[in-house]
């Protein structure tokens, strides 16, 4: 495959139908190399770097970079699904938007309110951008089970980082009108969090047939301030993935 530079016949006897979606490379390598055995990697093609490995009761699962945005998601999400893949879980970071959702928990994604252009492209704007119920559920029950503090709702996928996630605190203080209080709105529609994949990830599922669900570290508050907590960034990255791993591990999916 092009961008993800492997294809199926890297994959040996037994494909893997399982990802885990990060949009970090570095997050890729490490859920590979600290919770998969007989790692291999399979390519560092423009950075997206993907591995193979095999979960403790030997199901071979793929560790793959999304790249940071819809448009490099959707490239990646198209290009595993010719690969084999039917189950995608995002493993990501975000900002939560609720007093509630603190810095180091996580929130799985039910739904995604999905402001995004590239899954314009793919389905109508009115398609509804939803998580795969049972994988979503199996997320929840992973989250419980390791006693890891979790929220389940709705998240604001947007296109940028910045101005669409009402941040002044930049390059560019000046927001469009449109943009300024979109955060006060979303509260009040119960929205939990911004990211900037889910909503993309979430419509390409509907329309390619396959089940993708979300879980996000929380790492900024953005009812306190517009900063990343980098000192808590670590903890709460290592609770997402470990609700990804467990769901993983002991689903039938
Ligand atoms: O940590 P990842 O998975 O990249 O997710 C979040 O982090 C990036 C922005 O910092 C965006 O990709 C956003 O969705
Ligand atoms: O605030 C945040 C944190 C991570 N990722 C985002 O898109 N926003």
């Amino acid at each position: 495959m092009y961008h993800i530079g492997f294809g199926v016949n890297d994959l040996g006897v037994s494909p893997p139908t399982m990802a885990l979606l990060s949009g970090d490379p570095e997050r890729a390598r490490l859920i590979a190399h600290t919770y998969l055995q007989d790692v291999r990697l399979l390519s560092e093609n423009r950075g997206l770097n993907s591995y193979m490995g095999y979960l403790p009761n030997g199901r071979p699962i793929l560790c793959a970079t999304s790249g940071m945005g819809a448009p490099s998601l959707s490239i990646v999400v198209n290009e595993l699904l010719q690969v084999g893949i039917r189950q995608i879980i995002r493993v990501g970071t975000c900002g939560s938007i609720q007093p509630h959702i603190a810095v180091g928990s996580i929130v799985i994604s039910s739904a995604a309110l999905c402001r995004q252009g590239a899954a314009n492209d793919i389905a109508p704007v009115e398609y509804p951008a939803a998580a795969d119920p049972f994988l979503t559920v199996a997320l929840v029950k992973a989250a419980q089970e390791l006693k890891i503090e979790h929220y389940l709702g709705i998240t604001a996928s947007v296109d940028t980082f910045f101005e669409g996630q009402e941040r002044t605190d930049s390059a560019n203080p000046y927001l469009l009108r449109s943009l300024v209080g979109i955060t006060e709105e979303y509260q009040h529609l119960h929205i939990l969090n911004y990211e900037m994949e889910c909503g993309t990830l979430f419509k390409m599922a509907g329309v390619y047939q396959f089940a993708a669900a979300a879980v996000c570290a929380v790492i900024s508050q953005r009812t306190v301030a517009e900063n990343i907590i980098l000192t808590q960034k670590d903890i709460a990255v290592q609770n997402a993935i470990a609700t990804a791993i467990h769901t993983a591990a002991n689903s039938v999916f």
